[in-house]
């Protein structure tokens, strides 16, 4: 057939096809058109009933309030094979970390356990857009016992990834308001530690990062044991040997949010209650310096074998915060508030701090951070200076074994002066201050020992 019959017949079935439009709408009263309308939907229905395809709707308003499901579908089916799709839209949300790339596409096919599902986003005519799933009945119970699941938990995990992590401070309770959100002020956190660049032996750091794995992924096996899905972790050592870092460098890895608790601007353990139930999950509370944020130690009196709480004005001076409260932040009521929370301690003084706080079970894991080995300054020397070997290394492993010095003050001789990587120069520096520092020490001999905590520190370690 030629072209010009091929357009000559459609024309004349368009023709045909408005002038019965036309028709139907003068001969049929209105009220017959309505009874059409209602036998098609009728039919509609009849259809839906013997078909073979099941179709769930979620939209993304439901009774005025946005749901969350929604939004963990959107992110799914954004990320999904991303590589495959044809149509990519980017898009930088105020929340988000970099760009977010998002399939642009109307309808996504995907397959869960042999299953093939087909997810379709239909906008209505109001601008409202509803995510519409289809699948074959023989997938109803795959699809509805755990797809969908798994849909949402897929999509949340990716919204916990792209987000920007912060870091919140605690408000003195003074400032604070009917809000929770007046509890804690926060900023972004963006912190460039990782434990790739921290300086310690590396089989310990293997351990902390297995364990920090084995949390994270722990959700089913806490549920298993019944036990809160939290752990704690206590950062010991001298100033400047990296505690702070490393909670750096845990945040960064886990994409989680840190909470740092100032006991010190805390009145009372009713307000310690208050702040710690309006931390998010996936988080990490941190109190530094434990030993020096409140007096936790030796104050505490034993009666009937309890922890006690100081009697009222007792201790005016001092913060109000009692090691029972504490202790049932750690382990009694804030089990019952929320999941997937890390809290760690860091001390100078480890000697210092009351067993009870500190007892396994309460801190799960304690992390020693300590002088700078040969092994934790190689990770220096190729993170400041880039360097893997060098003439004098031999000299420093030897000095290093018999001086004490911080990765601190070890990264401070490397560190670039004026922005210019001076190798020799640097190592030079570096040897110079250990052979002053080992001259110093000998001299000095028991000074740091006194310092930190000497036998009791041993005998401490012995015990764990
Ligand atoms: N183990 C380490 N690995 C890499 N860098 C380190 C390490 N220890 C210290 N540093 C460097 O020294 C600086 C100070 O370290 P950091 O604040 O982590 O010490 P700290 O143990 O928290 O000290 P303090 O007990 O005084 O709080 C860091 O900014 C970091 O650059
Ligand atoms: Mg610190």
């Amino acid at each position: 057939m030629m072209m010009g019959d091929t357009m000559g017949t459609f024309g004349s079935s368009m023709a045909s096809l408005f002038f019965f439009w036309a028709t139907f709408q003068q001969i049929f009263p209105d009220h017959l058109k309505i009874a059409i309308k209602e036998f098609l939907l009728f039919s509609d229905r009849v259809i839906n009933f013997f078909s073979p395809y099941i179709v769930i709707s979620f939209p993304e308003y439901e009774e005025y309030r946005f749901n969350h499901a929604f939004a963990a579908i959107d992110t799914y089916l954004g990320a999904k094979a991303i590589g495959k799709a044809q149509k990519i839209r980017a898009s930088q949300v105020k929340e988000s970390k970099g760009l977010v790339l998002k399939r642009d596409e109307a309808k996504v096919r995907d397959v869960y356990q042999g299953v093939n599902v087909w997810w379709e986003i239909v906008t209505a005519t109001d601008g409202d857009r509803t995510h519409k799933l289809t699948f074959h009945r023989r997938g109803l119970e795959i699809v509805t016992g755990s797809y969908i699941k798994y849909v949402m938990e897929e999509g949340k995990s990716i919204e916990a990834k792209n987000k920007k992590m912060k870091l919140f401070t605690n408000n003195p309770s003074s400032n604070w308001d009917n809000s929770k959100k007046s509890l804690w002020r926060h900023i972004d956190f963006e912190h460039p530690a990782s434990f790739q660049t921290l300086a310690m032996d590396p089989v310990k750091k293997e351990e902390i990062l297995n364990d920090l794995e084995a949390f994270s992924n722990g959700k089913e096996y806490y549920k298993k044991i019944g036990k809160a899905w939290k752990r704690g972790y206590l950062l010991y050592g001298p100033p400047g040997t990296g505690k702070s870092t490393m909670i750096a460098a845990m945040a960064n890895h886990l994409n989680y949010n840190i909470y740092d608790l100032e006991l010190t601007a805390i009145q009372n353990n009713s307000e310690l209650r208050k702040l710690l139930t309006a931390t998010s999950s996936r988080s990490i509370i941190v109190i530094e310096d434990i030993d020096c944020s409140v007096d936790l130690t030796g104050k505490r009196r034993k009666r009937d074998g309890d922890l006690s709480v100081k009697k009222d004005g007792e201790d005016q001076n001092q913060s109000r915060v009692t090691l029972s409260g504490l202790l049932n932040f750690i382990d009694g009521i804030w089990s019952a508030c929320g999941q997937e929370r890390i809290i760690i301690f860091t001390t100078n003084h480890i000697e210092k701090l009351d067993p009870a706080l500190i007892r396994r079970g309460r801190m799960d894991m304690h992390i020693e951070l300590s002088y700078c080995s040969f092994e934790a300054f190689k990770v220096l020397a190729k993170n400041y200076l880039d360097v893997d070997s060098h003439l004098l290394f031999g000299e420093i492993e030897s000095l290093l074994k018999e001086t004490k010095i911080a990765p601190a003050d070890v990264a401070e001789k490397l560190m670039a002066k004026n922005h210019k990587v001076e190798v020799d120069g640097s190592l030079k520096d570096l040897v110079e201050s250990l052979e002053r520092r080992k001259k110093h020490q000998r001299g000095h001999g028991d000074d740091h020992k006194k310092k930190f905590g000497g036998k009791k520190l041993k005998i401490f370690r012995e015990l764990f």
